[in-house]
């Protein structure tokens, strides 16, 4: 490996364009691979990413170096896959014939197998498990946001000491885990809400600020908080409250919400989740990989999921077009009856 590692970012959209633009706006050789939309984009404007406290750091478009051709998988020292997780397969395969000897790969994205799938198309490669816990919106012309804090999170390896420096100065340093599969459940705990957030069609801060969804959300993660407890898997403690505290507080009146769950509203007012980001631009979701994992376990353990099931449902259909519009209160009722 050169002095000076070469990451690839693979799959320029929110998430790889905010944590691949950051390294290179400090000094890391980054090269994006992304589709004609996002490319034309970056090659305008550059890359402009910001978040919720002072971060502002920039791109200019004569350094960004971003193609649809993914070239630049072949002098990559680090692959960061970054594509939604029903493009993880076809992510491997292009990386497969591709990658150059030692080279590995971290999978920054939300679900539980991503890692594995890329682990099955490339044998002998080292592929890592990662976790962005905030939240990055796209602005428009090249400009990323991360609406909500948090550290990014990846499976303890030996193999990241070469890049540990480089996520440092980009202010974004590599939390290293003994248990990934436990911070994944955590992180899929929280991301049960991203079927409630798609569905409400609100921003996070608004929806979560409405007891009724937060209600909705709470029956969805004590059911999968059943679910993990049957199958003797115990959720890593992300927040200052133990995984299995959290629905109560979603409970709490809104008073006593907004007081005792601060650092949760302490969300951009204009993020939404990366489920809502998907059924606005008419793309099948995640959904399968976030509350079906849920329904999936549940059936491997004998354990009834029909809140999950149920959202697994509704957004199916508003994938199919045939998006209604809900209150919390409706959904809370046919959450309830199902
Ligand atoms: N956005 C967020 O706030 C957060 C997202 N996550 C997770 O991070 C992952 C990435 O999410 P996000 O950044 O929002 O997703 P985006 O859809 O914004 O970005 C992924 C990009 O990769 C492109 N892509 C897919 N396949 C290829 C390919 N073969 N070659 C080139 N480009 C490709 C997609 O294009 P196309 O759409 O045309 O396929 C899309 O532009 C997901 O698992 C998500 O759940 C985690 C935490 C927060
Ligand atoms: C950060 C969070 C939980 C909400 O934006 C997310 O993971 C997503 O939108 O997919």
């Amino acid at each position: 490996m050169a002095s000076s590692p070469e990451i690839c970012v693979f799959g320029a959209g929110s998430i790889g364009c905010y944590v691949g633009g950051r390294l290179a706006a400090t000094g890391t050789a980054v090269r994006f691979i992304g589709r004609e939309r996002v490319v034309s984009e970056v090659r305008a404007h550059g890359l402009h990413l910001t978040d919720w406290q002072d971060a502002d750091l920039k791109v200019p478009a004569s350094d960004a170096r971003i193609d649809t051709e993914p070239e630049a998988l072949a002098t990559a020292d680090l692959v960061l896959v970054t594509v939604k997780s029903a493009a993880t397969e076809e992510a491997g395969r292009t990386l497969a014939s591709r990658l150059k000897p030692g080279a590995i790969v971290i999978s920054f994205q939300n679900g539980l197998h991503n890692a594995q799938v890329l682990r099955g198309l490339l044998p002998g490669r080292t592929v890592l498990t990662g976790m962005v816990p905030f939240n990055v919106a796209a602005q428009g012309q090249g400009h990323f946001h991360a609406g909500s804090e948090g550290t990014l999170e990846v499976e303890q390896h030996a193999v990241l000491a070469p890049f540990v420096e480089a996520f440092n100065r980009a202010g974004l340093p590599l939390k290293q885990h003994t248990d990934i599969v436990a911070v994944q459940w955590a992180k899929l705990l929280f991301n049960l809400n991203n079927s409630l957030n798609a569905l409400a069609d609100l921003p996070l801060k608004q929806e979560l600020s409405q007891r009724a969804w937060r209600r909705c959300l709470a029956l969805a993660q004590q059911e999968a908080l059943a679910v993990l407890g049957r199958a003797g898997v115990k959720p890593a403690k992300l927040t200052p409250l133990p995984p299995g505290w959290i629905p109560l507080l979603l409970g709490a009146p809104d008073a006593v919400f907004g007081v005792l769950a601060k650092k949760m509203l302490a969300i951009d007012p204009k993020a939404r989740s990366s489920m809502w980001d998907d059924l606005h631009a008419g793309r099948k979701t995640e959904v399968d990989y976030l509350n079906g994992e849920v329904v999936r376990l549940g059936q491997q353990h004998g354990v009834s999921t029909p809140v999950n099931s149920r959202l697994v449902a509704l957004i199916r259909e508003a994938e199919e077009g045939k998006r209604r519009q809900w209150t919390g209160e409706a959904l809370l009722a046919e959450l309830t009856k199902a």
